[in-house]
């Protein structure tokens, strides 16, 4: 253990920390503190930086402006021996040079102890040995790393680790690849030293209900920006989820324990009934791919135009094989075109128009939702039309005001639409 640690300092604080890459900032003005002998879930959507935070808490990644320090000491100012003593980091993807064995990949866990030309001595050989018993990886000692399956790997990444005997543990997704007694071995490993030692541990997981089995507190990312910071209860509420998540999740207390579980809704059955409901969407640039998806994977039947060929909506359309009625490239929308999807749109319960630009060519496109308002079908606005109105005297702004006066409705992400889509269904 190094000195000049801060006795009552967290183990891990954040202050006002941007970082990422080259030219790209993944965390944006993230603040937290970990206590020592804290057990801390990292959680959040795939691409919201949870990766890119244990890089910089880890200080292999510098920040950009705010400051990390670890016990006390500012993390970039670490020698990397002092570091080690203090940080033992589990990667998502382990990289390791082929020549190595796994005997050998262990006890360089000991080198911030022994130094690079130092001989481990009886007490290192003792500590090295003992992180492969626990982490069931002895039998593997004279195995290349690089042979191993994507488990044992991990174990032996966790067994360097543990051989470090660094304060604070930071685990990325390192259970994933597990198979469940193995899984169930290291999270009761990481609890055993947690309790015991108090080593403060910091782990990324997917796996809300674990998180929340498992954890003190949760620290919930949402885009490089942190949406939540407290325990399993204040953190997992099924509205913030599902918002953060952009999916329905129900989240309840088990009876006997008394623990958290998050869920989703999936249908099992054998063969998915087809909802036998039809959208017709108005999209177009781009903004109509993720809603086709989402809209299709409910099991919505899809109807979408008039787009223009080529436009990337089109080509999404045609490799989904939706209906779709297509106009000529870079053209405005001809009377043909509008009069074939008043045609399809008639033909739908219901109106969606996603976040697409208008400007004169497509403006028509919005009275497809004038008239299945006027059919009495419910009809779905992307938020802030307006602001992408490029019509001459504001046209589409005064449109999407009529709409809305007379009834429709404005929705702000594809999980709140999905929500709208399937009350208005119910109350149908
Ligand atoms: N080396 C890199 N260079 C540039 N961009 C990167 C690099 N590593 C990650 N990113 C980007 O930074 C963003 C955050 O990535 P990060 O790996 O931190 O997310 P994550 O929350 O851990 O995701 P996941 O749950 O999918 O593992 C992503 O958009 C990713 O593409």
């Amino acid at each position: 253990m190094i000195e000049h640690t801060q006795a009552h300092s967290p183990a891990l604080s954040f202050a006002d920390v941007s970082s990422g890459y080259r030219g790209r900032e993944v965390l944006h003005g993230v603040s937290f503190t970990v206590a020592e002998g804290e057990f801390v879930s990292l959680i959040g959507p795939n691409g919201c930086g949870k990766s890119t935070l244990l890089k910089t808490a880890a200080a292999l990644i510098r920040p950009v402006s705010g400051s990390v320090s670890l016990f006390g000491r500012p993390a970039e100012r670490l020698k990397a021996a002092d570091r080690a003593s203090l940080v033992g980091v589990v990667p998502q993807k382990i990289e390791s040079p082929m020549a190595f064995r796994v005997g050998e990949l262990v006890m360089n866990g000991r080198i911030s102890s022994i130094g690079l030309f130092g001989r481990p001595g009886a007490a290192d050989e003792d500590i090295v040995e003992r992180a492969m018993i626990y982490t069931d990886v002895l039998s593997l000692r004279d195995r290349y790393f690089m042979e191993l399956s994507g488990g044992e790997q991990q174990r032996v990444a966790l067994a360097m680790v543990l051989a470090q005997e660094p304060r604070i543990i930071m685990l990325d997704e390192s259970i994933a690849h597990l198979d469940i007694n193995h899984r169930q071995e290291v999270l009761q490993i990481l609890l055993n030293i947690n309790r015991e030692q108090r080593i403060t541990v910091m782990l990324v997981s997917h796996d809300l209900t674990l998180s929340a089995q498992l954890s003190d507190r949760l620290l919930l990312l949402d885009n490089g920006t942190l949406a939540a910071d407290g325990t399993p209860q204040e953190v997992l509420r099924p509205e913030l989820l599902s918002r953060i998540y952009n999916c329905e999740l129900q989240v309840r207390t088990d009876p006997w324990s008394g623990e958290l579980q998050v869920s989703g809704d999936l249908v099992t059955g054998r063969r998915r009934k087809a909802l036998d409901r039809r959208i017709h969407v108005v999209a177009g640039g781009g903004s109509g791919i993720e809603l086709y998806r989402r809209l299709l994977i409910e099991g919505y039947e899809v109807t979408t135009g008039v787009l223009n060929k080529l436009d990337s909506d089109a080509e999404a359309a045609r490799a989904l094989h939706l209906d779709a009625v297509l106009e000529q490239p870079f053209s405005a929308i001809g009377s043909a075109c509008y009069r074939e999807a008043s045609v399809m749109a008639g033909a739908a319960d219901m109106v969606v128009v996603t976040d697409v630009p208008f400007g004169s060519g497509n403006l028509v496109n919005l009275s497809l939702a004038s008239e299945a308002l006027s059919a009495g079908k419910p009809v779905f606005l992307a938020e802030g039309i307006g602001s992408r109105d490029y019509t001459e005297g504001n046209a589409a702004g005064r449109k999407t005001d009529e709409l809305l006066a007379d009834g429709a409705v404005t929705w702000s992400s594809i999980h709140e639409l999905l929500v709208h889509l399937q009350k208005s269904f119910q109350s149908r």
